[in-house]
């Protein structure tokens, strides 16, 4: 069973609706975070927003691939964009760390100063935690409290057939990134070696998306307070993962446009220089943290003009048609350089990050 189908079956329908809702719960588990009524007295205008996510060492990260404080900073992040993928402002957070002998005192401390940062970055204040030892590697687990105004958290099943699809920064640096971070590692027995060639250059870019995502908050904000989003799901797994997510949830079919796909030129540069085809990250790599949304096609053009005049990029991607729920791209026409007479058309498969395979 793999990691999308465990979590269904553990959980899928075990307790009562009645329950849920006695507990003020507005939407349980299946999203980036759960939503629950703010007991009276807090505001009645407000929801609370929360998430949990686990960066374990040898999964999400090694010695060669993060520094102790960019563990710190991506633990964070992470939880910080579900709560941005809700449309919701992160707030409050709680912190578990279970430590082996290998992590002391110092380097918890630097994981800490990393936390701090992207804390600070984001106004989320660190409320407290929990510590244990641990056998082997190092667990973080972040769990991140936000708000929303009442009603208005976006979900993955309001897209709708005529709807925009947009994404809120480049796909494919993150992996990128790790697969350089990986191959340098390679070549030093372990720990990171920077290759002497010059290419290095635009492999910081790279480097710098995989172990400090910035996720879109304030984009997400912006897009939410218009009323013309329909459904919001943040990059963890992968762009086509999170695509198909959104098509199941809503039913419909998200087709995407590979010419508009937002492609960095030193990700795509790297990528061919080690025979990968680019598209291969930026459709199936992860950790983006960048957001994937639908939105009213009547609205998109302003949106993306307001999100450019407050230095926040947008990219319209395509479009959301009739079910059955799936996703397909219009393949690039690469030859003529004109769009091609023939569209074509290819289904895309969920090939993102995946815990457990089947
Ligand atoms: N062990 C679990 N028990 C209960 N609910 C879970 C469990 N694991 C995940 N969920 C819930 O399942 C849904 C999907 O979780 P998932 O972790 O895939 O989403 P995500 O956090 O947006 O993605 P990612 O972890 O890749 O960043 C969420 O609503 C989450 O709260
Ligand atoms: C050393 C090392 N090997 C592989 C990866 C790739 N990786 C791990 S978890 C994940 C998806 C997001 O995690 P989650 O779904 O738990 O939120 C991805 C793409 C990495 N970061 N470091
Ligand atoms: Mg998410
Ligand atoms: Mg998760
Ligand atoms: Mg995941």
């Amino acid at each position: 069973m793999d990691e999308f189908g465990s979590i269904r079956h553990w959980t899928n329908g075990r307790q009562s609706g009645e329950l849920l809702h006695g507990q003020g719960v507005v939407l349980g588990i299946g999203d980036d975070a759960a939503v629950v009524e703010a007991p009276p007295g807090i505001s009645g205008a407000l929801q609370w927003v929360l998430a949990v996510d686990t960066m374990v060492e040898s999964v999400h990260f090694n010695e060669a691939t993060m520094a102790e404080a960019d563990v710190g900073w991506k633990a964070l992040a992470a939880n910080v964009s579900d709560i941005a993928a809700m449309g919701g402002e992160p707030r409050h957070a709680l912190v578990s760390v279970s430590a082996p002998g290998a992590w002391g005192p110092a380097r918890i401390r630097r994981l800490y100063d990393g936390l701090y940062a992207c804390a600070d970055h984001y106004g989320v204040a660190i409320i407290g935690g929990d510590t244990t030892s641990s056998p082997a590697q190092l667990v973080v687990a972040v769990t991140v409290v936000g708000t929303v105004e009442a009603g208005k958290a976006i979900r993955r099943s309001g897209a709708q057939p005529g709807d925009a699809v947009f994404v809120t920064g480049p796909v494919g640096m993150a992996a990128a990134g790790l697969h350089y971070l990986l191959a340098a590692a390679a070549l030093g027995g372990g720990q990171f070696v920077p290759p002497a060639d010059a290419a290095a250059a635009g492999t910081a870019a790279l480097v710098q998306a995989h172990r400090r995502p910035a996720p879109s908050v304030r984009a997400a904000r912006m897009l939410a307070a218009r009323g013309t989003v329909t459904s919001l799901n943040d990059i963890s797994d992968g762009l086509s993962s999170e695509a198909w997510e959104i098509a199941d949830a809503s039913g419909v079919r998200l087709l995407l446009r590979e010419s508009q796909l937002p492609v960095s030129g030193s990700m795509a540069v790297y990528a061919r220089s080690k025979g990968i085809n680019p598209l291969e990250w930026m459709l199936g790599g992860g950790e983006d943290y960048v957001l994937l949304g639908t939105m009213a096609a009547s609205d998109a053009k302003a949106a993306k003009a307001a999100l450019m005049e407050a230095g926040l990029p947008m990219y319209l991607i395509g479009e959301v048609e009739a079910g059955p729920a799936g996703v397909d791209m219009i393949a690039e026409d690469r030859h003529s350089g004109h769009r091609a007479e023939q569209e074509k058309r290819i289904p895309i498969q969920k090939k993102g990050y995946n815990h457990f395979t089947d």
